[in-house]
């Protein structure tokens, strides 16, 4: 067995009377794509806030690389990046410079080098002198996911990664952050509303619902012991319960 990058136990957050997250655990592996899945409200954002070390858990505790996240936040962020569409960057700065920007505050060496290989991964090449307000909502989704890969990570939360892309470069991304993932063992915890990108990106699922892991699993797993036909399936299932 190997020894886990992520370990949550028993990790809870309460809000006033609500409990957004209620008692939740679940490992991520060196290399491995994890799926958190669940309908509006269950619970991923505040999960994924509290791994970032953004919000306080009301109770359990984070581990990565063998730390506590309570007490050696920073050392663990210098390993650990992040896409999500609420990111907001300086607009008056061009995509170039808000990427530097980035370097800087993780302490990059060789920034230029590996500024280029960025930009041409997620072929960025026509955006990289705009300005940060002049981008469509899918360069902004591109430049989010740079940020993200920029630093090298070897833990990398997605926060619906896909979100504003075109079919095509959605396709090129998912297979980008494959390739990342096979040569470098990235692990990832990825969330998308899209279920058929769920089930090609994710080895294995945890599904939210009203704050509790309600099933986890691969994909075919999760599928099987609902009876259902596809993740989909499951999904509007549980939502419709959760609404309930
Ligand atoms: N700061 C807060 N104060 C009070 N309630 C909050 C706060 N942040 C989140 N919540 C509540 O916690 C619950 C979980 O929210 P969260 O954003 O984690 O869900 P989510 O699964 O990410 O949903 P979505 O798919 O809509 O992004 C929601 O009912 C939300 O209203």
């Amino acid at each position: 067995m190997t020894t886990p990058i992520v370990q949550v136990r028993h990790l809870t957050k309460r809000f006033g009377d609500f409990l957004a997250v209620n008692d939740i655990s679940f490992d991520i592996q060196p290399g491995e794509i994890l799926g958190l899945l669940g309908p509006n409200g269950a619970g991923k954002t505040t999960t994924i806030q509290m791994m970032l070390g953004l919000i306080t858990p009301t109770g359990g505790t984070i581990r990565m690389f063998g730390l506590d996240l309570a007490t050696h936040r920073e050392a663990i962020m210098q390993q650990v990046n992040f896409s999500s569409t609420y990111i907001s960057m300086p607009y008056s700065l061009t995509v170039e410079e808000n990427l530097r920007v980035v370097a800087r505050l993780y302490g990059m060496r060789l920034v230029d080098q590996r500024l280029d290989e960025v930009v041409k991964q997620l072929e960025m090449e026509e955006m990289r002198h705009k300005l940060t307000r002049k981008l469509s909502s899918g360069q902004m989704t591109r430049l989010t996911l740079a940020k993200a890969i920029l630093t090298e990570p070897k833990v990398l939360f997605l926060d619906e990664p896909t979100a504003s892309l075109d079919p095509d470069i959605a396709h090129k991304i998912r297979a980008l952050l494959q390739d990342v993932r096979r040569s470098t063992g990235l692990s990832m915890l990825y969330t998308s509303h899209n279920m058929r990108e769920m089930e090609e990106m994710s080895d294995r699922i945890i599904f939210l619902q009203r704050g509790r892991i309600v099933a986890e699993g691969t994909a075919a797993e999760i599928t099987a012991r609902f009876g259902d036909r596809d993740l989909e399936e499951v999904f509007l299932r549980l939502a419709r319960e959760q609404a309930r």
